[in-house]
C-alpha cells in the first residue's frame, strides 16, 4: 500500500514538476530510471551479492530498483522477522532468496555486503554483527541513535580490519569492511556542483547558511515517531538537514570533525508526547564563523522544502530539493550585483539512490579510494553527525536517542 503511495507521489511530483521543465525529453528516462524500468543491464560474472535486512518500504526505492542499473551488484537475499512477509516482498521484488532470519542473512555465506534498512534503533545492532561477520554494510540513515553508537560502529570495523576485514566464508570482495551511512543525495551529482561552486571561490568566504528539509506528513503510527525505535523528526529528515549543513558550512581542512556549537534549538512537539518531535529548528554556529540554520519536519504541510541556501561574501546561491534531484531540482548562483544564473545537474538521470549504490559497489570493488570524491561520508563523518543531532536534541530539552542493548 506505501509503496503505491510513493510511487503515485513520486510520479505526480514528476508530471507536475516537467509542466514547469524544460528540459522535458529527460523527464521519461528519469522516471524510468527511478522505478527501476529500461533496458535489462547484463551482470558481471563476479557481482556483490548483497542481502536485505527486513521487508522495509524503502528497499525498493533505495536499493531494489537501482541495482537494475548496476551490472556489479545483485540483490540476491532478503530476510525479515517473518518468512512468510519476507516470502511474499521476496515474490514482489524478485529477489531470488529467502532465509528464515536476520542472523542467517548476515551469516550467509553466500552474500558479500548487507542493506540495513530498519527502523533507526536497529541500524547499530545489525551494521555491527554484520561487520563482525566479515560482510561489507550499506546502512540507512541517520547512521545510528546517538554518537556513542556510531563511535562503537567505527571501533568495531577497526577491530573487524585487523581480524581480516570482510572474509565471511566465500566472500568476493576481501580487505578491509566497506561501511558507508545512506546519505544518498551528496553522491549526486548536484551535490558535488554546490561543493564545486563553493570551492572555486563563487561565493567567497561562506557566511550564513540555512538548510530546510520539510516534508508534507507522516501518519502518527509510523517507525518516526516511535521513541524506543530511536524515532523523532531530527532523526529522520533532519539528519539530512544537519548533513546538508555542514556539507557546506566546512571550507575548513578536516571537515569530517567540524562540530558546531548549538546556539538555539525548538522542537515542534508531537501531541501528548515529552521525546518525540515533529519538527525542529536549530541555529548552528561553526569554528570558521558560519551560521546555520536548520529547518526539519515531518508535519510541514504545503510547506515542503528540500533546499539549501548560502550566503557568501561575493555571492549567494539556492538549490531547490537537494534530496531527490532526479524528480526536478534547480539551484541559482547570485553576485553581489544581483547578476545570477541558474543549473540543473541530472547527470545520467538516475536518482541519487543510483548513484549511491554505483559508488558503493566501486569502493567495495576497490575501483574508488578516495570515497570524498564521490561525496561518500566517511564513517568519521557519519559520527559527526550523529554527535551534532545528538547536541540539537539536547539543546532542545528532548535528550538524545537512547543507546541499543543487544
Ligand atoms: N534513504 C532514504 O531516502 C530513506 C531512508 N529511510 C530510512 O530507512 C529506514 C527504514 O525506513 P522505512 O523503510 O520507511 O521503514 P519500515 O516501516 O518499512 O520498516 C523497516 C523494517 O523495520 C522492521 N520494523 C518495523 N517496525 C519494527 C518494530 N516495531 N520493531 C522492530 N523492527 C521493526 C521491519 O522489518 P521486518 O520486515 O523484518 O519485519 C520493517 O520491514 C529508516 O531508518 C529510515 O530513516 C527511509 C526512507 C527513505
Ligand atoms: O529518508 C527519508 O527521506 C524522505 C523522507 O520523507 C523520509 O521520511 C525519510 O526517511
Amino acid at each position: 500500500m506505501r509503496t503505491v503511495l510513493i510511487i503515485t507521489v513520486s510520479i505526480s511530483l514528476i508530471i507536475v514538476s516537467s509542466i514547469y521543465s524544460t528540459d522535458y525529453p529527460n523527464i521519461i528516462l528519469r522516471i524510468c530510471n527511478i522505478l527501476g524500468y529500461g533496458r535489462t543491464i547484463p551482470k558481471v560474472e563476479k557481482t556483490i551479492r548483497i542481502g536485505v535486512l527486513g521487508a522495509a518500504n524503502i528497499a525498493g526505492l533505495a536499493l531494489i530498483w537501482p541495482s537494475k542499473y548496476i551490472p556489479t551488484v545483485e540483490i540476491t537475499t532478503i530476510a525479515a522477522r517473518s518468512k512468510q512477509r519476507a516470502q511474499a516482498y521476496a515474490e514482489q521484488k524478485g529477489i531470488p532468496r529467502v532465509l528464515d532470519n536476520y542472523d542467517d542473512l548476515i551469516n550467509d555465506p553466500d552474500i558479500d555486503a548487507i542493506y540495513n534498512p530498519l527502523p533507526n534503533s536497529h541500524h547499530y545492532e545489525w551494521t555491527i554483527k554484520a561487520i563482525k561477520a566479515g560482510k561489507h554494510v550499506l546502512c540507512e540513515k541517520p547512521f545510528t541513535s546517538n554518537a556513542e553508537e556510531a563511535e562503537s560502529i567505527a571501533q568495531a570495523i577497526k577491530e573487524q580490519n585487523t581480524k581480516g576485514g570482510a572474509n565471511s566464508p566465500n566472500q568476493r570482495f576481501p580487505g578491509d569492511v566497506v561501511v558507508i551511512e545512506a546519505m544518498h543525495w551528496r553522491m549526486h551529482p548536484l551535490a558535488l556542483r554546490i561543493k564545486e561552486i563553493i570551492n572555486c571561490g563563487a561565493l567567497g568566504r561562506i557566511l550564513y547558511t540555512t538548510t530546510s528539509m520539510i516534508v508534507p506528513y507522516m501518519p502518527k503510527d509510523d517507525i518516526r515517531f516511535d521513541f524506543s525505535l530511536s524515532g523523532g523528526a531530527m532523526m529522520d529528515v533532519g539528519a539530512y538537514a544537519v548533513s546538508t549543513s555542514r556539507w557546506v558550512s566546512e571550507q575548513v581542512d578536516d571537515p569530517d570533525y567540524m562540530e558546531p556549537e548549538v546556539l538555539s534549538a525548538t522542537a515542534d512537539m508531537m501531541p501528548e508526547s515529552d521525546n518525540i518531535d515533529t519538527g525542529m529548528q536549530a541555529v548552528l554556529k561553526y569554528p570558521n564563523g558560519v551560521i546555520s540554520n536548520i529547518k526539519c519536519s515531518l508535519w510541514g504541510g504545503l510547506k515542503i522544502s528540500p533546499s539549501i541556501s548560502i550566503v557568501g561574501d561575493k555571492g549567494s546561491l539556492y538549490v531547490y530539493n537537494f534530496v531527490f534531484p532526479s524528480a526536478y531540482h534547480y539551484l541559482t548562483v547570485r553576485d553581489v550585483n544581483q547578476t545570477e544564473y541558474t543549473e540543473k545537474v541530472y547527470g545520467h538521470g538516475g536518482p541519487t539512490f543510483r548513484y549511491q549504490l554505483d559508488a558503493f559497489s566501486k569502493v567495495v570493488r576497490g575501483e574508488i579510494k578516495d570515497w570524498k570524491s564521490v561525496g561518500m561520508p566517511t564513517i568519521q563523518d557519519s559520527i559527526t553527525n550523529m554527535k551534532v543531532i545528538d547536541m540539537i536534541y539536547q539543546k532542545s530539552g528532548l535528550g538524545k536517542r537512547a543507546r541499543r542493548k543487544f
